[in-house]
């Protein structure tokens, strides 16, 4: 079968989140095997005072601008800026597809689909699922059909990779009809689990097929327990808001707060959506931030209490999960949080030492692939990477991989 991507060209990826939008243009080779990143770069800090900023592979900054004075009408204007930027910077050569980061695939989708105008509306149905994310996601698909007029756009879905999961992983214990109308956990960072699992081979080839949680611990956190590769049960469920404390998300709460929050305190559906995603979690804890960096830097108690309370419900993920995996080969630690704060990583082996966790305070300081110390239970380190997992399932879509 010939397909419209065998032929070497550039491919887009948008992993727009809900504070951030992060791309990265690939190069793609002839046979398609060959994915490698041109450039990368992201709009932080949106709805507050956004920052442009793009790097090339080594590393060297091909653009810093404060976008504050453009960001005053939702994420829309920004990404159409991102686009023009992309646009007169692409490499000379054609763009072949775009592959997008969708947070909620619901109960449809359960691998990457190329968007229509019928996937776009089943795309938007979802918006109440995920309410942080997901209009971000469809406003990138949108904004770029505009700019680019008949560009194949994939999406790419964080719930997919735990569709596999069993049953038991899935259901609430509420009446079964919930069930059937998608009250389910679906699970989110499935992108992200993927591209760990892959990498696992690599760097821990003992225990790629074996029982290891990877906790993705970012301003959105979650845990995975993968089992040969597959996940097995994951922290997030229904909503991004499930598991453990977050940024600005509470993580599991008791249902009856909601109850009383309704009764007692007047609050409806939006309050409550707004006090949840927005108002909780490490901010809302420490009443200071939802940036760890800062949490970790303040001496006020409240910070204390916030990054503690971060840690100590993160080991406990742990332990139900290996449960759920009837034991533990590795540990993995991944995303902004996962990388690059050792102080977090050391505060939440210090609970798993009956699981035989323990660190080398000196390879975990300098952030090394292995931080466990010798002869303990495997603890790593691997950099998560969403975008290379995208443009792989875009390339696989699209066909590149399989055609004659
Ligand atoms: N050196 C660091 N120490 C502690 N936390 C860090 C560090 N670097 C980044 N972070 C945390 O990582 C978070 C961002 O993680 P990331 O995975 O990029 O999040 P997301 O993709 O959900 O926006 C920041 O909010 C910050 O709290
Ligand atoms: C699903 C989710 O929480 O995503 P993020 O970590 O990008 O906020
Ligand atoms: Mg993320």
């Amino acid at each position: 079968m010939s397909s419209e991507m065998s032929r070497e060209g550039a491919l887009l990826v948008l992993n727009s989140g809900s504070s951030s939008i992060k791309f990265t243009v690939f190069h793609v080779g002839k046979s398609g095997e060959e994915i490698a990143p041109l450039f990368a770069g992201q709009v932080t800090g949106i709805g507050t005072a956004a920052e442009f900023s793009v790097k090339d592979v080594d590393g060297n900054s091909l653009a810093r601008e404060s976008w504050a004075e453009r960001d005053t009408g939702g994420v829309a204007p920004l990404l159409r800026d991102l686009i023009a930027w992309i646009r007169a910077r692409l490499p000379d050569l054609p763009l072949l597809a775009a592959g997008h980061r969708v947070v909620h695939g619901g109960a449809g989708f359960h691998h990457p689909v190329r968007v229509t105008n019928h996937v776009l509306d089943e795309l938007e149905s979802l918006v109440p699922l995920a309410p942080l994310h997901q209009p971000q996601n469809v406003s990138a698909i949108r904004v770029l059909a505009e700019s680019f007029d008949g560009l194949p756009q994939i999406a790419c879905f964080d719930t997919a990779f735990h569709h596999s999961q069993p049953f038991m992983a899935k259901t609430y214990g509420l009446p079964r009809r919930f069930r059937e109308k998608g009250v389910q956990r679906y699970g989110f960072h499935g992108l992200s689990y993927e591209y760990i699992a892959g990498k696992l081979r690599e760097t821990l080839p003992e225990v790629a097929e074996g029982r290891v949680v990877v906790a993705h611990l970012g301003n959105g956190s979650s845990l995975c327990g993968l089992k040969d590769g597959r996940s097995i049960d994951t922290t997030m469920g229904f909503s991004a808001l499930e598991g453990v404390p977050m940024g600005t998300r509470s993580g599991s709460l008791d249902p009856g707060i909601l109850i009383y929050l309704m009764r007692e305190m007047g609050m409806d559906a939006d309050a409550l959506e707004h006090l949840l995603y927005q108002e909780s979690g490490l901010l809302g804890v420490s009443g200071i931030s939802n940036d760890m960096r800062v949490l970790l830097e303040s001496d006020r108690p409240e910070a204390k209490e916030a990054v503690d309370l971060f840690c100590y419900r993160v080991a406990k993920e742990i332990g139900a999960l290996c449960c759920a995996l009837g034991g533990l080969d590795a540990l993995v630690f991944t995303a902004g949080i996962g990388e690059h704060s050792a102080p977090v990583r050391a505060r939440i082996c210090d609970y798993l030492a009956f699981l035989g966790i323990s660190i080398d305070d000196a390879a975990n300081e300098s952030g090394e692939t292995l931080i466990s110390a010798p002869a303990t239970l495997p603890v790593a380190i691997i950099p998560t990477n969403e975008e290379f997992m995208i443009a792989r399932h875009a390339v696989d879509l699209m066909n590149f991989r399989n055609a004659a």
